[in-house]
Parts: C-alpha cells; structure tokens; sequence
C-alpha cells in the first residue's frame, strides 16, 4: 500500500495495514504526525487547559481564593510546545519506523493507476516512482480556507497555524469566524491576556451545534471580557506592512487589531496530488463509499480530513482503520461489501454516530444528529432538555451556570439519534451518549444504565425522566 499523507489518519492507515499482513510506504512532504499534532488538537488544547483550570477554580470560592497570582504564560507556551515535540518529527518518525513502515520524504502525487512520483524525496533527487500493489490511499488532510474578502490575503493573516504556535499574546487579536477553532482560540488568547473581538457572520456561534451550545459559549466568552458580534462579516480588510490590521465590517463599522486570526472553515489538500492523472477534480474533497473506496476509481482510497466527511482526527483515524482492513480483506479475495454495516471494514459512524467535543467554555460535547438535522433527514424525533443546575454532579462542580443537556430520540425505533451536553466535565461524559447511539439502545433499556451519584452523568437521568419514563 503507499499512503500519501502522513498526518494521524496516514499513519494509522498504514500502520494498521501492516498488522495485517501488507507492506506499506507513506510519503510525507513535511512533519509526520499531521495538522493534529503540530498546528491543530495538540498545540490548541495545551493552550485551553491552564486557563481552564484557573476557571474551575474561580468557580468555587474557597479555590478561588487561593488563586491569587497570574497565568504564567511562558509556562504555558513551553508546556504547549513540549507538546508539539518543538514542531519535530523524530520521534513520529522512529514510531512508524518501528511499526515497520516505510516513510519516504516527499510531495506525493497520483502518476496513473497504481503509481505516486514523490518529488524531493532525498536531496537532488530524480522524482522517485512507487508502485502499489494493492491500493493508494490519500490522506492529505485540509489547509484553512481564507474566503475572498478584497485585502484579507494580502493582509497576511493569522490562519489556525499561527493562533496554535504562536510565542507571544497579541495586545488585541480579531478574530473572523465564530466556528470550532474560533471559538476555542477566542477562549485561549483572552485567557493568556489578549483583549478578543470575534466577528461572526451568523446570528449565533458554533452554527453546526444545536443552538443553545452557540449561546452559553457566546456568554461565557463576553463574561470573560471577549467583544463577541454576531452578524459582523468582513467586507474589506486593510494593512500597511507589518502595522496593525483593520477590518471594514459590511455596515461600515471598522475594527483594528494586532493580529487577524481567519477562521472560517477549511479546503481539501488535493489541489496537486495529481487527481487530474486519474480522471478527478483537483481540488475537491474526495468522494468516498464507506470503505472509503473513492467512487469509480477501485484501487484508490481516501480517509481523513481528504473525504470532508468528518473534519475531525479520531474520525480520520477510525476511517484509517476501516480503509486498512477493506484493502487487507480484498487483497485475500474477500469483497468486502460497504453494505456489510457493521463490519470492522465499514466506515458506518460516519453518517449519524461522529462524536465531537467543543474546548471552549463551557466544553461542548455531541454526537449524532442535531435536532434540525434529524429533522431534515426525516426522522421523526422527539427531544428533551435539561438544565444542568439540577444535576447534583454537575452543580457541584462549580457556583456558576452548570450547562444544559439535550437528547434527540428517534420516535419510531425509540433509540437516542444525538445528543449534546453543554457544561464542565461533559467532554468525558459524551462517550455514554456515543455507545447509546451506535449501540441503538431502546430508552426502556437506557433506564437502568444507571448513572452514579453525585456525577454529571446523573443528567441521562434527568433527560430520561423529562422524556417521561
Ligand atoms: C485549530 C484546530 C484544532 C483542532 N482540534 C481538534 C480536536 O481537538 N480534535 C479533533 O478530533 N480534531 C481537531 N481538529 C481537526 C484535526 O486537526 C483534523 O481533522 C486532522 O488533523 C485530520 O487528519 P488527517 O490525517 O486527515 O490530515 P492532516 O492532519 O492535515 O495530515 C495530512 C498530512 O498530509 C501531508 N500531505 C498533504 N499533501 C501531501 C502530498 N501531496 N505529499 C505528501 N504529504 C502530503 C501534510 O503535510 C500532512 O502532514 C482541529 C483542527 C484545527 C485546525
Ligand atoms: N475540538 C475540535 O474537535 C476541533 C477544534 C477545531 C477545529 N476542528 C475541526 O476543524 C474544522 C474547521 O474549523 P473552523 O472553525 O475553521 O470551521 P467551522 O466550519 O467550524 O466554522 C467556520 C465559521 O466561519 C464562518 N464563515 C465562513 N465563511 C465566512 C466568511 N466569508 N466571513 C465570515 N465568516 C465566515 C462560518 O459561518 C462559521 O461560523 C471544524 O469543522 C472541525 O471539524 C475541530
């Protein structure tokens, strides 16, 4: 198998191929290990957690008196940079190593059926040629998406790069764009010091999550001083060297900042893998079976962030799972059907069962479908919510707002289609709700799961008795 893309998702593709019997080579064209470990879930949540911790104390008032100095941000950034092993590789690399794969250095680009041309692979090198004997996987992942506003390019913005690796806190960092990374970047730079506006286009924040997620983040990031502007999109941007940063918003109003964070979603990196040697689009996200099998083109794969499936590391690595144990099971002649749901080869989580969390404040956890998104699919569903402030578990915690809790039910089979919680200690608490979902466990049956006291799991209680069992 060769892989191109050594983020998490090529690294587990192809080192879960070779448990399974094949050899497999995987070209990286710059840090093995990916976004992930570099510029994305790693260096983000490093930054998000000594602040966090501050938080939770000053949310219970003998802790909150002993909390009397300030953050020391250094030691933040150390800890964060020990994180990304200081923007290294060895180590990744004496991992795949050992796990028995081939790593050549290199750009990596389809050449024709079977065959990937890396460039650059060693130093004044003749492109070298690899053949795949069973499969080439694409696992390129995706770069942030800077939107066409006139001066924003030329402006030379932060993109989400830049917001996890940077070594100082900008005085007054603007951030475009009221997403996941917005929000848990606008929660970490304001916590390490930096006053935050944050210019949403929406009318609320985390659009993809019910509303009241958006909301109670929308408040505690305006409790916390960041100047939150909802329906504020940029029209123009504008900046004279290396100066400050101005954005004309649409209605005319103009805000001015250190540094400009662009968080406005992302774009497939398959503009130059060669797609266009095979009969595909350059440039597009990869359209995928469940094996992840790329349509009409039965020797190429595509798993992670490449299928715009789930932009999300754990679903890019459970795709690397299913996508290495297709290719292994067919190279012993099994079909291995996509229609097979359960099998470990069947990418079947994807639609209707992706967990995500949130790092933001509160922590935002949800799996499966919203309630508008059930809704869509033509579900018939009933849903119940909870405040949290009446989960013991949950309010003792903290003397603040504990959060909020919802469950989307599928009327006709009776089973848990999504669920969100909105509150401290809900990012460990969702892997419940997940095992709910896939398991497609009846609610008469969830009513004896039952949830230790005094936790913040007591909210399944809680949503299940609002439900009315
Ligand atoms: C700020 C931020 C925070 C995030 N936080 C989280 C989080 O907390 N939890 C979570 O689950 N997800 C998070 N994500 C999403 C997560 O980072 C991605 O889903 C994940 O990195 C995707 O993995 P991947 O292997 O598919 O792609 P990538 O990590 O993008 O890796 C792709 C690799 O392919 C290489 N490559 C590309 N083209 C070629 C080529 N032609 N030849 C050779 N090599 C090539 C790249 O250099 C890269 O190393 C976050 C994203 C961002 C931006
Ligand atoms: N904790 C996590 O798991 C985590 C953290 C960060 C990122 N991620 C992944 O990375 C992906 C990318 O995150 P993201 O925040 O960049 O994207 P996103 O899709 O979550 O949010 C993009 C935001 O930008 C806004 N926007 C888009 N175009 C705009 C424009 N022209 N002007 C103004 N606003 C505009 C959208 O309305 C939206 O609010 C996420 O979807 C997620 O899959 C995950």
């Amino acid at each position: 198998m060769v892989v191109v893309g050594g983020g998490p998702t090529g690294e587990n593709v192809a080192s879960r191929a070779v448990e399974g019997g094949l050899t497999a080579v995987l070209v990286e064209h710059e840090l093995l290990g990916g976004e992930c470990s570099y510029w994305a879930c790693m260096p983000s949540k490093a930054l998000l957690r000594d602040t966090e911790v501050l938080a939770e104390a000053a949310a219970l008032p003998g802790a909150a008196a002993a909390v009397t100095g300030r953050v020391d941000v250094r030691a933040v950034l150390d800890r964060r940079d020990a994180f990304t092993s200081h923007w290294r590789d060895d180590g990744q690399v004496a991992w795949a190593e050992g796990a028995g794969i081939a790593v050549v250095r290199g750009h990596g680009r389809l050449a024709g059926e079977r065959r990937v041309v890396v460039e650059g692979a060693y130093e004044g090198s003749q492109p070298l040629e690899l053949r795949a004997r069973h499969a080439v996987v694409l696992a390129t992942g995706s770069v942030a998406a800077v939107p066409p506003v006139p001066g924003l390019r030329e402006a030379r913005p932060w993109t989400s790069r830049e917001a996890t690796s940077a070594e100082q806190v900008p005085e007054h960092l603007v951030v475009v764009g009221g997403g996941v990374v917005g929000c848990e970047m606008s929660t970490a730079w304001s916590r390490l010091g930096a006053r935050v506006t944050l210019l949403n286009r929406g009318d609320r924040l985390l659009p993809g999550l019910e509303p009241f997620a958006g909301e109670l983040v929308a408040q505690r990031l305006r409790d916390g001083g960041v100047d939150v502007r909802l329906g504020a999109s940029p029209a123009a941007v504008r900046r004279d060297g290396d100066g400050p940063t101005t954005v004309v918003l649409e209605d005319g109003a103009e805000v001015t900042g250190d540094a400009l964070l662009v968080a406005t979603g992302r774009r497939p990196a398959t503009a130059d893998v060669g797609l266009d040697a095979v009969g595909l689009e350059p440039g597009s996200y990869l359209d995928v079976d469940d094996t992840l099998r790329v349509a009409g083109v039965p020797w190429l794969y595509a798993a992670g962030d490449c299928n715009g499936r789930n932009l999300l590391t754990h679903m890019g690595k459970y795709q690397a799972r299913c996508c290495a144990d297709a290719v292994v099971a067919r190279s012993r002649g099994e079909q291995a059907s996509p229609d097979d749901r359960w099998a470990r080869w069947t990418a079947t989580a994807d639609a209707g069962a992706c967990p995500s969390v949130v790092f933001a404040d509160p922590q935002v956890g949800t799996v499966g479908r919203t309630e508008a998104a059930a809704r869509e699919a033509g579900l018939r569903v009933r849903c119940v919510e909870v405040d949290l402030n009446g989960v013991s578990g949950a309010s003792l915690l903290g003397d603040d707002d504990a959060g909020r809790a919802k469950l989307v039910v599928d009327e006709d089979r009776r089973v848990v289609v999504g669920a969100t919680f909105a509150g401290r200690g809900t990012a460990e608490l969702l892997h419940s709700a997940t095992v709910a979902v896939v398991g497609e466990v009846p609610l008469e049956r969830l009513w004896h799961a039952v949830p230790s006291y005094p936790t913040v799991s007591e909210a399944w209680l809680r949503l299940l008795e609002a439900y009315g069992l």
